[in-house]
């Protein structure tokens, strides 16, 4: 294990550097930085820019990690729900990436802030290295869906959950720094949910498959950590693959709405 962990690292690095040289706009006005450990390199490198180039950008987090990493980069904050306009990019991790671009996020438990940051941006650029990448959701990443509930219902939810065909849904717990369970930066919990294979159908970019919303619909469930592709706007995926190469991926169509 020793000696994969710098090549992951050096991966998601190279995926982070390659995509913010690609997608930082010229006259960039605010930016959407995500959650994990693969946009701590995506800051990085944003703070290695000329300062002309960052200092009239606003950037906009996804929860509290993510608030830090601008605020220690010397970087502008701001806050999405004070923004009004579009923001240029969004740069986030991902947990799961299917061929189509969708993923499944929320390993770091900031899906709900992540999906509302994605869905007010131009464009999603998803940074990751070659582990993340599936050949359909919820066959790679083993807890599941992550899915936010507020905490009175979430024994309801399991439950749902349960009878939709979920195997063994877990309350998420806050291991060794918490007793009890972990709680999302909006004060809630995560319930994380494997789905056998195949349940979660291959969707093309176009199309929001119905079975995965009637998760929404849970009373209860405040997001779930599956973001189509088709939900946003153009998404765009950088891997950093075991050979030190970038692999970059775009949607097979391309919806322009
Ligand atoms: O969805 C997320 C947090 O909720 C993260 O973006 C995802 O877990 C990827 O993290 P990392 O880059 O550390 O693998």
């Amino acid at each position: 294990m020793a000696t994969t962990l710098p090549l992951i690292e050096s991966a998601k690095r190279l995926a982070a550097y390659r995509a913010v040289d690609e997608h930082f706009p010229p006259n960039a006005r605010s930016i959407g930085i995500g959650s994990g450990s693969t946009v701590v390199y995506v800051v990085e490198r944003i703070s290695l820019l000329p300062r002309e180039r960052t200092d009239h950008v606003t950037f906009i987090p996804t929860g509290y990690q993510s608030r830090e990493l601008i605020v220690k980069a010397g970087l502008r904050l701001g806050s999405i729900d004070m923004h009004t306009e579009t923001l240029d990019v969004v740069f986030d991790g991902a947990d799961e990436v299917d061929p189509y671009l969708n993923c499944i996020k929320g390993g770091g438990a900031c899906l709900f802030q992540e999906k509302l940051v994605a869905i007010s941006g131009r464009k999603l650029v998803v940074v990751a290295d070659f582990r993340k990448l599936s050949p359909s959701l919820s066959t790679h990443y083993a807890p599941g869906v992550p899915i936010e509930v507020v905490p009175l219902a979430a024994n309801y939810v399991l439950s749902r959950l349960s009878s939709l065909g979920s195997s063994a849904p877990t309350i998420r717990m806050g291991g060794a720094a918490k007793a009890g369970p972990c709680i999302t930066d909006n004060g809630n919990f995560i319930i994380d949910a494997p789905f056998p294979d195949g349940f979660i159908p291959m969707a093309s970019s176009s199309i929001s498959p119905p079975r995965p919303l009637t998760l929404k619909s849970i009373v209860g469930v405040v997001e779930h950590g599956i973001f189509w592709a088709g939900d946003r706007k153009p998404v765009t995926a950088y891997f950093g693959m075991e050979d030190g190469t970038v692999s970059v991926r775009t949607q097979p169509h391309h919806h322009h709405s």
